[in-house]
């Protein structure tokens, strides 16, 4: 089997149907070619507002049938880069904790000079 092609959102976001470009959408990290189901989609060209980018949450919300799920796997054309990736292999969000940076002595984790001189 072909390898996957593997992308980053900054280059999925050149493929936003501007000039030549061709519609890429996102959804959950799998990247699908649609430029050519425009035409055909019952809802027209909303779909353009999503192009290049992450749709995933555009297309859940707007109650596409599980049909319209399985068919868009016939546009799928690759992957986001695995460092960039916003869904775990079942499908759910990945919750990213960003690391708090250690104070650097009391002084500094005094907000401000008021907050801390009414708490002491
Ligand atoms: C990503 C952005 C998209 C948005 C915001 C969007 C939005 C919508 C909306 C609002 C409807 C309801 C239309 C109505 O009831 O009159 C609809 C229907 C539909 N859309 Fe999309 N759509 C998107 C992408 C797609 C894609 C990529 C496909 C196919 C590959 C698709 C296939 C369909 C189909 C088949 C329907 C008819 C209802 C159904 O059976 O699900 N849409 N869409």
């Amino acid at each position: 089997m072909a390898e996957i092609k593997k992308y980053t959102f900054a280059e999925v976001k050149t493929r936003n149907g501007r000039g030549k470009n061709p519609v890429w959408i996102v959804y959950k990290d799998s990247i699908y070619d649609v430029t050519s189901y425009i035409p055909e989609h019952p809802a027209g060209d909303v779909i353009l507002e999503e192009a290049g980018q992450d749709a995933t949450k555009a297309f859940d919300d707007s109650g596409h049938s599980k049909s319209t799920y399985k068919m868009l796997e016939q546009y799928k054309i690759g992957e986001i880069v695995d460092a960039e990736r916003k869904y775990d292999a079942n499908g759910k969000k990945i919750k990213r904790v960003i690391e708090a940076k250690p104070e650097e002595g009391n002084r500094k984790s005094c907000m401000n000079i008021i907050t801390c001189g009414l708490l002491g």
